[in-house]
C-alpha cells in the first residue's frame, strides 16, 4: 500500500509460451523480438543466428556452399530444439514458416506471431543490405515482390497479426506486439508482482 492509501502493484507480464516471430525479410523479426524480449524480461533467440553460431558461417555463406535445402533442414532443427526450452522470444528466418511441419510445431508449442509490414515498407528495410541470398537476383525489388505475393498468404495462417508501419520505432513495434499478446492469456496476462 502506498503512502496516500492507494494500492501499488507493479504488473509484471507473464510469458506462458514462447512468441515465434514469423513474416517476410525485413518485417523487423530480428530488430523487434529483441526488443520485445527486454520488454517481458524473457530470452531472446534467433534461427538465423543459431545456424550461422553452428556453422560458424553466415547464412549467405551456408547458402552458396551447401544450398537451400540444407539450410531449410537446419533450420527446421534449430526451431525444433529452441521451442523445447523454457518461453522466450524466437525470431526466425523469413522462410521457415513456409514449411508446413515448421508451422504444426511452432502452434503445437509456441504462438505463431506475424509481422505484418506491406511491401514498400520492407524494400525500404532491406534494399540497402546484401546479406540475404535470396535477394542477390538482377532485380531484388521485383523477387521480394514475388516472394511478398506468395508468402503473404501463409503468413496469414499465423496465430495472431501485428501490423508494421514506415516511421514506428522498433521499441513501439515491440510494445504493439505486446498489448496483441495481452488479449490472449493463455500466451501472456499481467501478473500482481
Ligand atoms: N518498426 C520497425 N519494425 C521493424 N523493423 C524496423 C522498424 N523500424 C526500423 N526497422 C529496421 O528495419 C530492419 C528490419 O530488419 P530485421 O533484420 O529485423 O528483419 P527480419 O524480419 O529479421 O529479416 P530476415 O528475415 O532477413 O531475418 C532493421 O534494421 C530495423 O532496425
Ligand atoms: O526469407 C527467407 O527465405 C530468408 C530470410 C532470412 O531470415 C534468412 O533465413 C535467409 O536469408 C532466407
Ligand atoms: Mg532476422
Amino acid at each position: 500500500m502506498a503512502m496516500d492509501g492507494r494500492e501499488t502493484r507493479a504488473l509484471l507480464p507473464k510469458l506462458k509460451k514462447t512468441v515465434v516471430l514469423v513474416g517476410m525479410m525485413g518485417a523487423g523479426k530480428s530488430a523487434v523480438g529483441r526488443a520485445l524480449a527486454t520488454q517481458l524480461h524473457v530470452p531472446f533467440r534467433d534461427s538465423d543466428t543459431e545456424i550461422e553460431k553452428a556453422a560458424n558461417m553466415s547464412i549467405a555463406e551456408i547458402f552458396a556452399r551447401d544450398g537451400e535445402p540444407f539450410f531449410r533442414r537446419k533450420e527446421s532443427q534449430v526451431i525444433a530444439r529452441l521451442l523445447e526450452a523454457r518461453p522466450a522470444v524466437l525470431s526466425t528466418g523469413g522462410g521457415a514458416y513456409m514449411a508446413e511441419e515448421n508451422r504444426r510445431l511452432i502452434t503445437e508449442k509456441g504462438v505463431a506471431v506475424w509481422l505484418d509490414a506491406d511491401l514498400p515498407v520492407l524494400w525500404g528495410r532491406v534494399r540497402h543490405k546484401d546479406s540475404r541470398p535470396l535477394l542477390r537476383t538482377p532485380d531484388p525489388q521485383a523477387t521480394l515482390a514475388e516472394l511478398f505475393a506468395r508468402r503473404v498468404p501463409v503468413y496469414a495462417l499465423a496465430d495472431v497479426a501485428v501490423k508494421s508501419e514506415q516511421g514506428l520505432s522498433v521499441e513501439a513495434m515491440a510494445r504493439r506486439v505486446v498489448d496483441t499478446l495481452l488479449t490472449r492469456p493463455d500466451v501472456l496476462e499481467e501478473e500482481k508482482s
